[in-house]
């Protein structure tokens, strides 16, 4: 299922989904324009069947009936001089919704956030789930694969690096701004960064975002290339699922729900961080601690992101305990 799919990420997503080997059944669900972008895609000719619900006649029942996985890019996206933070007004509620919705009817699909600001949008997730008793934290994921995407991508014009996504660097923390940090030190295989370019890189990384909201220039952010980085991450999700070993992709999760996710806790002070995660049948089977083999420089942003990541993930938890009126 796609939640949101009409919108600038659900739709080159949906186009993704419809045309991957691996997906056997499509659902498109958003409050607008989904009979056409369902009509679109199901003329194309790939192994996928699809069909497509509005919320009326209980659209999203129906959407969510019988799904393995749900992907969800539903909800506003920034415009300039506009903080992820800044959409929290909005997108808690509509990712509220929408995790009660499969919390009631699909419980034990893998849930896949991209709605904005994950920091805050996958510990609402979380608390919902919790509040009905149906909280599985290894299949609750907040999207950070665009950070990854990024990182490979800047290093490789650095390093000359033609298949840029053969570099596999892992990028840890959660999304947005300083929250953001990249482990170079840790690139398989490992990558030499002039000094004088690192701090440029760690910044491009971490503000990639709004490279593409100024460029954009009020029609929104990432829209494209987060529907390819959605897609990375959900066909990863999907293969492990079907027994592929050996997947690693780093994703914003619950970390006390996680093997290995205490000894991180630990070490951030925090219940939810993106590292890198090895997938499985039942999804998060383990969360590779990475940080401990963060350089000093590394370190230091480390400590900054602790420090934003901590009210942002308050922030989230605190939405659902003490709903606004
Ligand atoms: N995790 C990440 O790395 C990234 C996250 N984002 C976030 O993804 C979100 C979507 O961005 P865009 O696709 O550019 O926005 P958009 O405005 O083009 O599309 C959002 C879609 O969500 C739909 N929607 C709104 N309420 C809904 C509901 N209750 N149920 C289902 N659908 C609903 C809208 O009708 C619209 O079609 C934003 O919050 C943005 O910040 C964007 C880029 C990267
Ligand atoms: O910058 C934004 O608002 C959208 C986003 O999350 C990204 O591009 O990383």
């Amino acid at each position: 299922v796609v939640a949101g799919a009409a919108g600038g990420i659900g739709q080159p997503l949906s186009l993704l989904l419809k045309a991957s080997p691996l997906v056997d059944h499509l659902s498109l669900y958003d409050v607008v324009n989904t009979p056409g972008v369902t009509a679109d895609l199901s003329h194309i000719s790939s192994v996928a069947t699809i069909d497509g619900f509005l919320p009326a006649d209980g659209g999203l029942k129906k959407a969510l009936t019988g799904a393995d996985i749900v992907v969800i890019p539903a909800g506003i996206p920034r415009k300039p001089g506009m903080t992820r933070d800044d959409l929290f007004k909005i997108n808690a509620g509509i990712v509220k919704g929408l995790i009660e919705a499969i919390a009631e009817t699909a419980p034990e699909a893998f849930i896949l956030i991209i709605s904005n600001p994950v920091n805050s949008t996958v510990p609402i997730a979380a608390e919902v789930l919790k509040k009905a008793g149906k909280f599985n934290p290894k299949k609750l994921f907040g999207v950070t694969t665009l950070d990854v995407v990024r990182a490979e991508t800047f290093v490789s014009e650095i390093t000359g690096q033609k298949d840029a996504a053969k570099t596999i660097i892992p990028v840890v923390g959660g999304h947005s701004g300083e929250t953001i940090v990249p482990l170079f030190s840790l690139a398989k295989p490992s990558v030499s960064i002039p000094a004088d370019k690192l701090d440029a890189l760690t910044t491009r990384v971490q503000f990639g975002g709004d490279e593409v909201v100024k460029a954009k220039d009020g029609a929104g952010s990432a829209t494209l290339s987060m529907a390819y980085a959605g897609f990375r991450f959900a066909e990863k999700v999907i293969a492990a699922f079907k027994g592929e070993t050996g997947v690693v992709e780093p994703s914003f999760v619950y970390l006390p729900g996680v093997e290995g996710g205490d000894e991180i806790k630990k070490a951030t002070g925090l219940d939810f961080f993106s590292v890198p995660i090895e997938l499985g049948k039942g999804g998060a089977e383990k969360a590779v601690n990475v940080i401990k083999d963060a350089n000093d420089y590394e370190k230091k942003l480390l400590q900054k992101a602790y420090e934003g990541l901590k009210g942002n993930i308050e922030k989230g938890v605190e939405f659902v305990a003490n709903p606004p009126q």
